[in-house]
């Protein structure tokens, strides 16, 4: 069978299954081409079978304060999109990128960014995804870690890239349409031309495990890992992404997430391309609720996937007046409060689902279509995945509660290569850790309940114990933003010299509400009464959240912050001691 026929196959046995999740789910089995490559195999075929249907669709956000929610909309048939990345493969190629040469990709949301990525992969470049967002600093640790040879980014971040020389040299793309020429001693992306004589397959063919992908993980618990991709972990790997989402062939697909983090790859790229759906893509340089509510609205979005901290904005919007025409809500990236799934089922009588994954792999975990969901739960096992919970402690399997792993016979087709070092080697120890006892070791805590859904605890780092309880900050901080006062909460460990540690929030007000005792008081409150005694938050502040670049919150920092204080002042509960702006539930009486 044609490799495009295996993975079609399938993709149709999960698209026609998909509101039936038990028969999807025993009746599934990877795909295992020994040679694959996304752009010829898969992308080229979509050309084939719907050439004129939009395979990428960009909006632009026009500048805060203009009247028109759009300055500019570009968009590309399957059939453009594959001409467009065939010529971009031989402009690269004549400027020297080859396969298994590495390609530092640094453009936002621009059409550029889609036509590279398939470009490259074409010629079996392995690409470095990178947001533009990054410091200089940070960009300079990925071409040095990453071995770049080549780099591409848009021509007004340029200046970030003083000093640096890649061997194959720097392509200038114009992301803004300015018209501006790439800067000094910077290839120009203008030059490339479609050309009907071009040959759309490159020489030699790209085996299933030769590395396609290079993608810097978020670093919310610490420095970002360097993760390896092949050329079928992404590409076919991401099935189990599609069947999670239910995207059917023709859906216009929108998804919010910085270019450079593997959620972008997996729900702007790959997932979407894999169901032969549109690629809708809102591109802002600030955030705004109204103006996604607004372009949704516009390009008849079918189905949208967004991280939490998105949806916890767009709730304190009025979601009610927007007239969408969403088959399916999708949230990932982060725990998803129940609140927030009940806030949008009343305004769109639509359920987010919750899905959960890795850089280090597709979704695993989620509620597809149709079945039954739990609030509070992201899921069950996706089609392909056997997961398998571990004590951290004993390194016993159990039932109940543990480490969410991974059983790697058969290993799941989406799981990365492994992780790799600052030289071009695997890093033996991270690797170790990562496949140790036979399975691969998520990093996560959940619980599974008699039906095998399965509810996120928290990050291992992130568990913390109080008064010898376990405390899962994802729950305590569920409890706080149900009270109308919190848009975003965080809990972390204070050290207590009685307790250990007492639970902490660190709060960001909703619209409207006075950083004052008063409010810490009600939320205390209502915390105090919706929470067993040894959870309750007993100490709380009000102030912005960290985050990373792709807007996940660093509890990390906040944690270390304690921590740092409580090193500083012996842990002394004394009222002396008590930092700037903090409230205890000790100041009031309930
Ligand atoms: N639906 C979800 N519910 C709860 N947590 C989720 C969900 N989806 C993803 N996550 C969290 O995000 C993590 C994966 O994120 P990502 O690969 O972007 O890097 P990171 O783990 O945030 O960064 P780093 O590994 O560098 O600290 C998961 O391990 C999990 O902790």
């Amino acid at each position: 069978m044609p490799l495009h026929a295996q993975v079609r196959a399938a993709r149709d046995f999960l698209v026609l299954h998909r509101e039936d999740y038990d028969t999807a789910y025993a009746g599934f089995s990877w795909p295992t081409p020994a040679i694959y490559n996304f752009a010829t195999d898969w992308f080229d075929g979509l050309a084939e079978e719907r050439g004129h249907q939009t395979a990428l669709w960009v909006i632009d956000a026009a500048p805060p304060g203009t009247e028109d929610t759009v300055s500019r909309e570009r968009r590309l048939t399957f059939t453009e999109l594959r001409d467009r990345s065939v010529a971009a493969a031989h402009w690269l190629h004549d400027h020297g990128l080859r396969r298994g040469d590495r390609l530092l990709l640094v453009l936002g949301n621009t059409v550029g960014l889609w036509e590279v990525m398939l470009a490259a992969i074409r010629i079996g470049a392995v690409v470095i995804p990178a947001t533009p967002q990054l410091s200089p600093a940070d960009l300079a640790d990925r071409v040095r870690r990453g071995h770049a040879s080549m780099l591409v980014a848009d021509t007004a971040d340029a200046a970030k890239f003083a000093g640096i020389e890649p061997p194959h040299g720097k392509v200038a793309v114009d992301g803004g349409g300015t018209g501006a020429p790439a800067p000094d001693g910077w290839l120009d992306y203008a030059e490339v031309r479609v050309d009907p004589a071009h040959d759309p397959h490159f020489p030699g063919c790209t085996r299933a495990e030769d590395p396609m992908l290079l993608y810097f993980t978020s670093g919310t618990t610490a420095q970002p890992k360097l993760v390896q991709h092949s050329h079928v972990s992404y590409p076919i790997g991401h099935l189990a992404t599609l069947y999670w989402m239910g995207l059917q062939p023709g859906d216009v697909h929108c998804n919010i997430s910085s270019p450079g983090w593997a959620k972008h790859a997996w729900s702007n790229f790959f997932t979407p391309w894999l169901a032969g759906a549109t690629v809708l893509v809102y591109n802002y340089a600030r955030f705004d609720p109204a103006g996604l509510l607004a372009v949704l609205e516009r390009c008849e979005a079918t189905t949208f996937c967004a991280p939490p901290t998105v949806w916890r904005m767009l709730v304190q919007t009025d979601l009610a007046a927007a007239r969408t025409s969403l088959r399916e809500c999708l949230s990932a990236g982060e725990p998803l409060n129940p609140e927030v799934i009940d806030q949008v089922q009343r305004a769109w009588g639509l359920t987010i689902r919750d899905g959960y994954g890795q850089t280090e792999t597709s979704a695993q975990v989620g509620n597809p279509p149709g079945s039954p969901i739990k609030l509070g739960s992201m899921g069950r096992p996706l089609p392909g995945f056997a997961p398998v919970l571990v004590d951290p402690a004993s390194g016993e399997h159990r039932d109940d509660e543990g480490e969410l792993c991974l059983r790697l016979d058969p290993r799941p087709l989406s799981l990365m290569a492994g992780y790799k070092s600052d030289s071009e080697s695997f890093d033996d120890e991270l690797n170790a850790a990562a496949f140790a006892g036979d399975v691969y070791h998520t990093g996560d805590v959940v619980g599974r309940d008699a039906d095998g859904y399965l509810t996120y605890v928290g990050r291992s780092d992130d568990v913390f114990k109080a008064s010898d309880y376990r405390i899962s900050p994802f729950e305590l901080e569920s409890v706080l933003i149900e009270h109308p006062a919190v848009a975003e909460a965080a809990v972390v460990p204070a050290p207590d010299p009685v307790r250990l540690a007492v639970p902490k929030a660190y709060v960001v007000l909703a619209a409207g509400w006075a950083a004052d005792a008063d409010t810490a008081r009600q939320i205390l409150g209502y915390a105090r009464e919706h929470l067993a005694p040894y959870k309750r938050v007993r100490r709380l502040a009000f102030g912005e959240l960290p985050k990373t670049i792709s807007g996940k919150i660093r509890r990390v920092e906040l944690r270390r912050a304690e921590q740092a204080r409580a090193g500083s002042s012996g842990a002394d509960e004394a009222a002396s001691d008590r930092p700037d702006g903090e409230f205890r539930d000790s100041d009031f009486s309930f």
